[in-house]
């Protein structure tokens, strides 16, 4: 007697049959915990710009989020594109200059943040997402009014200074986001804020915005996926990757950072502080570093868990 599928010798004499794709088997039932854990529940996912410049990252990138949709989550994605907007600035011939970490925007470098990240950049993510079936839903801040914003004023050396259209979020209203999530729908955010007048827009770093989501959310988890393995302990002479960090000890350490690790840290931390149970930082130059975070046990990246979840490994 053969096997009706594969023509093969049949089992009929009782050996068991050798299943070649039982590994697979044991890799799904390694994220079944995370699944059943998460099931039902809200993940906020940054993709940023320096992650979102290889083609087969971002198709990577798409199937991972919809697998955790079709997985039982609610996935949010929330975009950057900053490489994209010095591109765009660039070919306009316009100057592109950051000051404490975030871009100075003037009214026409508005008018650039807003078409490169509404109209090319979150455009391209609900396509890629929507390869997959009618799920991606584009939209920015600005729709529903759901981030609300006032003029940010940093202070640098004790000096207030002006960097134009950058919005600080003074409110978030998750109604539409949450309309969109009862429906099945993928939510993909472009970090751009209204006012609470109506009259302006504002340009808001894409972390801080992601984390501000997550908190009024009351997401599980918060992911960012950046260019890096995650947070360096001894950034850039060490390519230690610190794998666990506790609110507590991420407030010592966000002095010491640099650049654009400052937002992603300070989300994190402004995340977990606000009720979300972990925030990670992961390479998002790894094909599918979504689905390796929870396939494997360790995980990858940097994991930061509130104080009294301190120790244990991950
Ligand atoms: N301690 C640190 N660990 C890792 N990266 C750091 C650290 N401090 C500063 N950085 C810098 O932060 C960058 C990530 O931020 P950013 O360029 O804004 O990424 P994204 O576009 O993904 O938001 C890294 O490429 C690295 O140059
Ligand atoms: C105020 C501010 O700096 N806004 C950012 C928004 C995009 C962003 O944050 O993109 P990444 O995640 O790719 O860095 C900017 O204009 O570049």
């Amino acid at each position: 007697m053969s096997d009706e599928k594969t023509g093969q010798p049949g089992t009929s004499g009782g050996t068991a049959r050798k299943h070649t794709a039982l590994p697979k088997a044991q890799i799904l039932i390694e994220a079944l915990p995370w699944l059943t854990r998460h099931n039902g529940k809200v993940v906020v996912i940054k993709f940023g710009g320096n992650a979102m410049i290889d083609e087969d990252l971002k198709a990577a990138f798409a199937q991972d989020v919809v697998f955790l949709r079709q997985a039982g989550l609610k996935p949010v994605v929330v975009h950057g594109g900053g490489p994209q907007i010095n591109a765009q600035l660039d070919k306009q011939g316009l100057v592109s200059e950051f000051k404490a970490g975030l871009r100075v925007t003037t009214p026409e470098a508005m008018d650039v943040v807003r078409m490169v990240l509404a109209g090319h950049v979150q455009r391209e993510l609900v396509g890629l997402l929507n390869q997959h079936g009618p799920l991606a839903v584009g939209m920015t801040g600005e729709d529903a009014r759901t981030i609300i914003a006032s003029k940010h004023s940093p202070e640098i050396d004790g000096e207030v200074i002006d960097i134009g259209r950058v919005g600080e979020i003074t409110s978030i209203d998750t109604g539409a986001i949450e309309a969109l999530l009862e429906d099945g729908r993928i939510p993909v955010i472009s970090s751009i804020a209204g006012s609470a007048d109506d009259h302006h827009v504002y340009n808001v770093n894409a972390d801080t915005a992601a984390a501000a989501l997550a908190a009024a959310l009351g997401a599980e988890t918060l992911m960012v996926l950046t260019d890096v393995e995650g947070l360096y302990a001894d950034w850039p002479h060490s390519d230690e990757v610190i794998s666990k960090l506790t609110v507590s000890e991420l407030e010592k350490l966000l002095p010491e950072l640099s650049s654009g690790m400052v937002p992603k840290m300070e989300g994190c931390l402004h995340a977990v502080r606000n009720g979300v149970n972990t925030a990670r930082v992961l390479d998002g130059r790894v094909q599918h570093s979504i689905l390796l975070e929870i396939f494997t046990d360790s995980g990858i990246g940097t994991m930061v868990v509130p104080d009294h979840q301190s120790g244990g490994t991950r």
